[in-house]
């Protein structure tokens, strides 16, 4: 749906040059929700911008369902960008304007007369959740409200695609929650195509189905979210992993650990096995679970545990060879003192 190629961007004044984004190409499939992830500054806004030429790229080519958007002439890119809607973290909604005016707007400047306008706009405030805020005004509105009317502002025109620049970022954790059930919602049912930049992977972690992780202008990882939650290789991706299946033991509790520290990470069903109890019966080891948790991701489980092994070093050792024949992503933390 969304072919990006070879995309930079640089920002050039009269005294510096500065490499917005440098050299990204990704495809979105149609129907899938795409996640791009990274740290301020790392050119998520930038890239995202690109895709509806809000940002016109310094190079590179943008296919929106096959037509390269820096080819149309301005006329035929309006039109085009129709298709496109965008929300962002601070709502841009017009602060004089009703919710029913401000959604109604962005139909009217697609040339939809007043009688299916008025349809149209009661059908989307319904769709999230707003139908008793038709003639209130932004300032009389919660934050998780403002996004859901700029929600169904973007959607007025029926877009294959919906830009997310930070819709969450500004709103509370369970207001949080909601609106990203609601883009869910969008996903599935009317089968629109989401693209969400974020600096929070719970967001990812929630809605996407792939994802890219951004620094300094470049993609430096992407894949399916499951892999790259479970299997991350790039160092701030193991960060942004860390924030949500937070897996650090206090250091505290580190010092005063004697035995062998071992961490598992179970995938898909091995999450539900009783490994570490068979292993427990067929080596003279103990184990003392310290951290451990199953993480669902999209419906699919990854279990990660840290334990502490004791006994003879010879039966930690074939504990340990059993564990990786079965779980395969073993790592040993610390060698028993
Ligand atoms: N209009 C501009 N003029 C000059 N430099 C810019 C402009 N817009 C962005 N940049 C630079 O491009 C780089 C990427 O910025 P961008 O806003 O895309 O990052 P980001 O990952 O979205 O960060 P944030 O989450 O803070 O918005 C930064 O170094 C930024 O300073």
């Amino acid at each position: 749906m969304i072919e990006l190629q070879e995309i930079e961007k640089v920002y050039q004044s009269k005294h510096q040059k500065v490499v917005g984004v440098d050299d990204v190409s990704l495809n979105v499939s149609k129907g899938e929700v795409y996640g791009i992830v990274g740290y301020s500054g790392a050119g998520k806004s930038t890239l995202l911008r690109c895709m509806n030429i809000l940002e016109r790229p310094t190079s590179g080519a943008v296919l929106v369902d096959g037509v390269n958007l820096l080819t149309l002439p301005p006329k035929a890119l309006r039109t085009a960008r129709q298709s496109i809607g965008m929300i962002f973290q601070g709502f841009h909604l017009v602060a004089s304007k009703t919710v029913f005016e401000n959604v109604s707007f962005a139909l009217k400047a697609a040339g939809i007369d007043k009688v299916a306008r008025k349809d149209r706009v009661v059908e989307l405030l319904e769709l999230v959740g707003l139908s008793d805020k038709i003639n209130h005004y932004p300032s009389q509105l919660s934050g998780g409200q403002k996004q859901r009317v700029s929600i169904a502002r973007a959607l007025a025109n029926n877009p294959k695609v919906l830009l997310c620049d930070e819709a969450t970022s500004s709103l509370d954790p369970s207001t949080t929650k909601s609106i990203l059930a609601l883009l869910k919602k969008i996903n599935k049912e009317l089968g629109i195509t989401i693209v969400v930049i974020t600096h929070e992977m719970e967001v990812v972690k929630e809605i996407c189905q792939r994802c890219a992780v951004m620094q300094d202008g470049r993609i430096i990882e992407e894949g399916p979210v499951y892999d790259i939650f479970s299997d991350p290789k790039e160092e701030l991706t193991k960060n942004f992993i860390e924030t949500v299946l937070q897996f650090s033991l206090p250091e505290k509790l580190l010092e005063s650990c004697k035995g062998t520290l071992v961490k598992l990470q179970f995938r898909g069903k091995l999450a539900e096995e009783a490994i570490v109890s068979d292993m427990m019966q067929g080596f003279r080891v103990s184990a003392n679970i310290l951290h451990g948790k199953v993480e669902y991701i999209q419906d699919a489980p990854l279990g990660i545990f840290i334990m502490e092994l004791n006994g003879d070093k010879d039966e930690i050792e074939k504990a340990i060879a059993y564990l990786e024949d079965r779980v395969k992503q073993v790592e040993v933390i610390q060698n028993g003192i």
